[in-house]
């Protein structure tokens, strides 16, 4: 595989080492404007950092566009002149429909639209991917690329804003109840780093469990609450302060707010 990341940012670079590792992967272009703030993956054989979109563009077989949504059309415009048959185009770009890159390119071409999250650096993103007609015969391609950096699945297009909120945006929630976890713990007497360790482990630990049992979380919740217990006495008044409505209704301000973004 050839691999151009065109605007190796803060999502392309996140992209970039994920990808870096591959054994399918013979050679990543890395664009940017300026590349001196990504010289750090000039360690790796395979990476080839470039301003010069034309030059990537000639050089590989698959597109990642991970530029800013308003520079996006400019930029794919610049390049379609260079652009083949054989081009597998990514965007990753929130909010730009196939459609509106088909407009650009042309219904003929491979456009793949996957929304990853920052977690594809350290190998753990949730990819969302949605193709166009062309691109079907390219889902397992798409697939592959993105299980280099976790795992993914291949959803209808008019689910991919929702997809954003949860896995893109939804890297950014987690954060924020870790470190409200890591607050509670300092509140109860542990040193700032004691605490964040043990917040961080506890949520991991969540989630691994619930991977690897296929259990609901309710079930694992019943193994950990003793009747007339500490856990139970903290989850009710969680609860009655709203914690499941409070995600619920942040998820859906994040929906309402990620429909009206325009992209141009
Ligand atoms: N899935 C996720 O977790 C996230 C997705 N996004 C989406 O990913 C896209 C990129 O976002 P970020 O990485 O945060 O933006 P960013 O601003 O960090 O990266 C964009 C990069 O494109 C480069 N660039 C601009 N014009 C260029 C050109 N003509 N040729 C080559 N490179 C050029 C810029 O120098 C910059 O480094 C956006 O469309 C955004 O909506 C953003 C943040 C998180
Ligand atoms: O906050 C945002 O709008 C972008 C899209 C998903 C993550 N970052």
């Amino acid at each position: 595989m050839k691999v151009a990341i065109i605007g190796a940012g803060s999502l392309g670079q996140s992209i970039a080492k994920g990808l870096v590792t591959t054994n399918a992967l013979t050679t990543l272009y890395l664009t940017k404007r300026n590349i001196s703030s990504i010289k750090g993956f000039e360690e790796f054989d395979k990476v080839e950092l470039t301003s010069d979109n034309a030059l990537a563009v000639k050089n590989a077989d698959i597109l990642i566009f991970a530029v800013q949504p308003r520079h996006f059309e400019a930029i794919l415009k610049d390049l379609k002149p260079l652009l083949n048959k054989n081009h597998v185009i990514i965007s990753v770009i929130t909010g730009f429909a196939i459609s509106r890159i088909e407009d650009i390119v042309g219904k003929d071409r491979f456009v793949v639209r996957a929304m990853p999250n920052t977690a594809a650096s350290v190998g753990q993103s949730m990819t969302c991917i949605s193709v166009n007609d062309m691109a079907k015969a390219k889902v397992e391609l798409a697939k592959t690329i993105f299980n280099c950096m976790g795992r993914s699945m291949v959803i209808p297009e008019e689910q991919l804003q929702a997809a954003t909120v949860i896995c893109a945006s939804g890297i950014a929630f987690w954060m924020r109840l870790i470190r409200a976890t890591t607050q509670g713990a300092i509140q109860l007497g542990f040193e700032a780093h004691e605490a964040h360790e043990l917040a961080m482990q506890t949520c991991f630990g969540a989630a691994t469990l619930l991977k690897e049992s296929g259990k609901h979380p309710e079930e694992e919740i019943d193994r950990v609450t003793t009747p007339s217990g500490c856990t139970i006495e903290g989850l009710n008044e969680m609860e009655h302060q709203g914690l499941s409505s409070s995600l619920i209704k942040g998820i859906n301000a994040s929906f309402e707010k990620i429909n009206q973004i325009k992209t141009k």
